[in-house]
């Protein structure tokens, strides 16, 4: 049973169209991405999803309710991750959980969220004396802390190192194996490739795509790149006539052969039979990078 059904979305402000059409729905349990260019309008789709906007059009669900006029069990079942600015520098890492288990009727301890969340040393150390990734675990902390059933996490690695995002990816499956269900906005493909179930790619207010990150990247038959440097020559034309050849590059010793299907088999078979050994060979997929550039126009 889907835990989030969103049918039609739209949103204005004023004469900008921000979400022009949006459906999707989350199943529970899942961790359900949203991922799209600058200015794609996924924060206001998941504002409308949580109650904090408006919205002009559509249905929103949320558990049954619609979270525009939803009861305080609905508030207390979201978790919404704050963004940064928007808790005080003094306030302590105790403080925060303390003040924010005071809003809700049936909170998790304040106490087991800062041993989960590897914040006991750091307890009575103010907001802003924390580092990034140590305010990113206490914001996550903050938006579980009324034990919701859907975590809302929007843009939750902006601005951390590799390592500090690999630990925060980590603690987000960690969320998701105890039955939180995760809606999760990013700009990140290897977050999106890592964490999510299904992604749902929103381009200038629409659903472009939604699928699972495998599916999205099968979905665009994009090329298969070859490189290797042949242990001899290769004589003019030898692999451009090829079936899934679409062409062959040189650079010094290092061929490149870009082309479709079963372009690896076809390659390394003929080379092969003609008793040459392809070194230093590296096949180049097509990843998310690569389906979200075909899906959206959009480099990353
Ligand atoms: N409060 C607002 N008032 C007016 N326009 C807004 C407001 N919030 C967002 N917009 C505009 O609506 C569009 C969608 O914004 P939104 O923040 O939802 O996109 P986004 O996909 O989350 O972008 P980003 O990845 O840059 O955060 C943008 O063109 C933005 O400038």
């Amino acid at each position: 049973m889907p835990v989030i059904e969103v049918a039609n979305l739209h949103k204005r402000y004023r004469e900008h169209t921000a979400v022009a059409d949006v459906s999707f729905t989350v199943e529970r349990g899942e961790i359900f991405g949203i991922l799209g260019p600058n200015g794609a309008g996924k924060t206001t789709t998941v504002e409308c999803v949580t109650g904090l906007r408006e919205r002009d059009g559509g249905t929103v669900r949320v558990l049954g309710e619609d979270p525009a006029h939803g009861s305080l069990a609905l508030r207390a079942a979201l978790g919404v991750q704050l963004q940064q600015g928007r808790l005080p520098d003094k306030i302590t890492v105790w403080e925060a959980l303390d003040l924010y288990a005071s809003f809700y009727p049936e909170p998790a301890s304040p106490q087991r969220l800062i041993e989960e969340w590897g914040l006991r040393e750091k307890r009575n150390t103010a907001f802003r004396k924390l580092s990034g990734g140590q305010k990113q675990r206490l914001l996550i902390a903050l938006a579980l802390i009324g034990n919701p059933k859907i975590a809302v996490l929007d843009e939750l690695t902006t601005g951390l190192d590799p390592q500090a995002r690999r630990d925060t990816w980590e603690l987000v499956e960690r969320v998701r194996d105890n039955g939180v269900t995760v809606l999760l906005v990013t700009h990140f493909m290897a977050e999106a490739e890592r964490l999510c179930d299904r992604i749902a790619v929103i381009d200038q207010g629409r659903v472009v795509a939604l699928d699972t990150p495998g599916g999205l990247v099968a979905s665009v038959r994009a090329e298969v790149r070859i490189r290797f440097r042949p242990s001899i020559p290769l004589p003019p034309g030898f692999l451009e006539s090829l079936p899934d050849v679409s062409g062959v590059d040189r650079s010094g010793s290092v061929i490149t052969v870009r082309g479709t299907g079963n372009l690896l088999h076809t390659v390394t078979a003929t080379l092969a039979r003609a008793g040459i050994v392809a070194e230093d060979l590296r096949l180049d997929q097509t990843g998310l990078d690569d389906a979200f550039v075909a899906l959206t126009g959009t480099e990353r």
